[in-house]
């Protein structure tokens, strides 16, 4: 499955999007949580990530490199700051695609303090001769710095100061198995249940000083794609209709009409899932039908219907992709409140397949 939605600008102006735009940046500082116990959910990760903490804290050690991968907004980059804190130790943050050269990682380790936290994110994006120094530092602590060109050039080691480094990643998979195998733990972060993400309304609710019913709560973590940073985005829209067309107070119905008008339905769906379940529906009886045919229906790129529109349809099963095309499940049809041809169900007062 494809979850990186990255490629795909428009993907990171979509409201359900999962990938963060530049208000999100602005705000989730101040809406990470600080240690172990404030970050809610993963509840696996969690236990055995305390454990490999405590246990490195107990022998005054460098906690073992970690890596952490999952789909974007789920809480990799606040969990490698969680780490930094509970080491109490400082943290270095870059990127896989910020390393051009070898060169660059070479400085950055050598420059790094004992104890200190490396976070890489994107670390599957980094090129290959860092990756392969990378190797060496994440074993032996220690970097060849190559100097000169050609017959006369010489390998310099350098030592390093213990470090531990975080790796994130969306795509685990797309990661060499030796630099896997590096890493001393590896933490898969899953989407969260809803009541997990209710809890995360409530605590950004609380931060931001939004007053919310339980009800409306509820209502904002349905629709939230099972991603911390979709809910705390949908919870600022929320937040301001609240503000203009009522007296602050979040409650369901406030929730709702809110959603409402950014198109974000019961489910999640936003616009352009539902147009690709509904041209899917209407127009092809329910598929199989190719991709490009779909994407025209909808007047999408290929691309985008795939990466941007299928991964949540497909997650949420209401639409599987089989060898003969695109194929929409009974759910697709019950959400949208349409009838499938050649159905019992069909006269009994629901909308028939070209009614709505
Ligand atoms: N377990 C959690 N509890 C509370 N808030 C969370 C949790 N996980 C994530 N968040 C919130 O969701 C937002 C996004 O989290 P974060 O930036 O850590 O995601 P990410 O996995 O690094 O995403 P990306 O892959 O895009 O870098 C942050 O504002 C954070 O506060
Ligand atoms: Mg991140």
């Amino acid at each position: 499955m494809n979850w990186d939605d990255t490629t795909d600008p428009a993907a990171a102006e979509r409201l359900v999007g999962s990938v963060a735009d530049g208000e999100d940046q602005a705000v989730e500082a101040a809406l990470r949580p600080k240690d172990l116990d404030e970050f809610i959910g993963q509840e696996k990760v969690r236990e055995q990530l305390d454990l490999v903490l405590r246990a490195a804290r107990a022998r005054g050690a460098t906690a073992d490199h970690v890596l952490l991968s999952g789909a974007p907004g789920l809480g990799k980059t606040t969990l490698s700051m969680i780490i930094a804190a509970e080491m109490e130790a400082p943290i270095r943050i870059t990127s896989g695609p910020a390393i051009q050269h070898a060169g660059d990682l070479a400085a950055l380790l050598s420059s790094l303090q004992e104890g200190e936290v490396l976070f890489l994110d994107e670390i599957h994006r980094m090129s290959r001769p860092a990756e392969e120094m990378l190797y060496m530092a994440m074993e032996d602590f220690r970097v060849d710095v190559i100097v000169g060109k050609g017959p006369g050039a010489t390998a310099i080691p350098l030592e390093l100061p213990p470090f531990t480094l975080v790796g994130a990643t969306t795509r685990a998979g797309l990661l060499p198995p030796p630099l896997r195998d590096r890493f001393g733990f590896t933490g898969h972060m899953e989407f969260y249940e809803p009541t997990e993400l209710e809890r995360v309304v409530h605590r950004s609710a609380s931060l931001l000083d939004v007053g919310i019913e339980a009800d409306g709560a509820a209502e904002i973590a349905g629709r939230s794609r099972g991603t911390p940073r979709i809910a705390n985005r949908l919870l600022r829209r929320v937040r301001d209709y609240a503000q203009v067309k009522a007296d602050g107070w979040v409650t369901r119905e406030i929730a709702e009409a809110a959603l409402a008008v950014y198109e974000v339905d019961a489910r999640g769906l936003d616009r352009l899932d539902r147009a690709v379940l509904k041209a899917l529906l209407k127009l092809f009886g329910g598929g199989p039908v190719g991709l490009s045919t779909l994407a025209v229906a909808v007047g999408e790129e290929r691309e985008t219907v795939e990466e941007v529109a299928e991964p949540f349809l497909v997650r949420e099963g209401l639409l599987a992709r089989t060898p003969r095309g695109r194929i929409a499940t009974p759910a697709a049809w019950e959400h949208l409140g349409l009838v499938p041809p050649g159905s019992r169900a069909a006269g009994n007062g629901q909308r028939d397949l070209f009614g709505a």
